[in-house]
């Protein structure tokens, strides 16, 4: 599995040309992305700047010598890489299994070109059996949980190795909804657009147009919409 990640990671790095500025996702997959920018920077002199998703990737992007600046700083992203947790076939997807699901939007909406990169386990013809991450604001966030109870979504609020709850890079909570299978996506994403204390979701509908997925029988492969 690792393998695969560093395949598809060291892909999407193909696609960053010097004085780009450059959206570095975040998650275990986006993690080789930055690795192989990191390389390229110390190795080939690569002239790039990196805008992070999250505090983790900050880190690394800072170990690596990559230079990076504040979304505010930047006119606009080049493009953007980020890993997914689950991709349907019209390449709508769920992220924020690792709580960043807000910053990567963001990144996201901002970047002119935006690539995700994933290993083909994660392509499904509908999205759901992967719980949806919800970022809720910490005030009243008990209130959209029963909220979320009462529309059947088998919400679970996220908590930690220590069982502590989460608190994202922003400040927030995450509720988590077992949904099973999500029939629309569209509807869903705008009844939690319009859900007082919820600041962002993990459906990323229609945002990517292009998808670097890699296998171990056949490699990597780009399906593009
Ligand atoms: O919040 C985390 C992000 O959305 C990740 O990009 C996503 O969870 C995929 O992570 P991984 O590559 O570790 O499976």
């Amino acid at each position: 599995m690792e393998n695969i990640k560093k395949l598809v990671g060291v892909e999407a790095a193909k696609f960053v040309k010097d004085g780009m500025i450059v959206g570095l996702g975040t998650g275990s997959t986006a993690a080789f992305f930055v690795a192989e920018l990191g390389r390229r920077v110390a190795e080939e002199n690569l002239q790039i700047v990196g805008v992070t998703t999250s505090s983790v990737t900050s880190e690394q992007a800072c170990r690596l010598g990559i230079a990076l600046k504040n979304i505010d700083d930047v006119d606009a992203i080049d493009l953007t890489v980020d890993g997914a947790d689950e991709v349907d076939l019209a390449l709508n997807g769920i992220k924020g299994g690792g709580a960043a699901l807000l910053m990567e939007k963001i990144v996201a909406t901002y970047s002119r070109d935006y690539i995700w990169i994933v290993d083909d386990a994660k392509m499904v013809t509908h999205l759901g059996a992967f719980p949806l991450p919800v970022e809720v604001v910490t005030f009243g966030y008990g209130q959209v949980f029963r909220l979320f109870e009462k529309l059947g979504f088998n919400p679970v609020v996220r908590v930690d190795a220590s069982g502590e709850i989460v608190v994202t890079d922003m400040g927030n909570h995450i509720i988590d909804l077992h949904l099973a299978e999500i029939k629309d996506p569209e509807r869903l994403a705008n009844l939690l657009d319009e859900t007082v204390g919820v600041v962002e979701h993990g459906l990323f509908n229609g945002m990517v147009k292009k998808v670097i997925v890699g296998s171990a029988s056949e490699g990597v492969k780009i399906i593009t919409k």
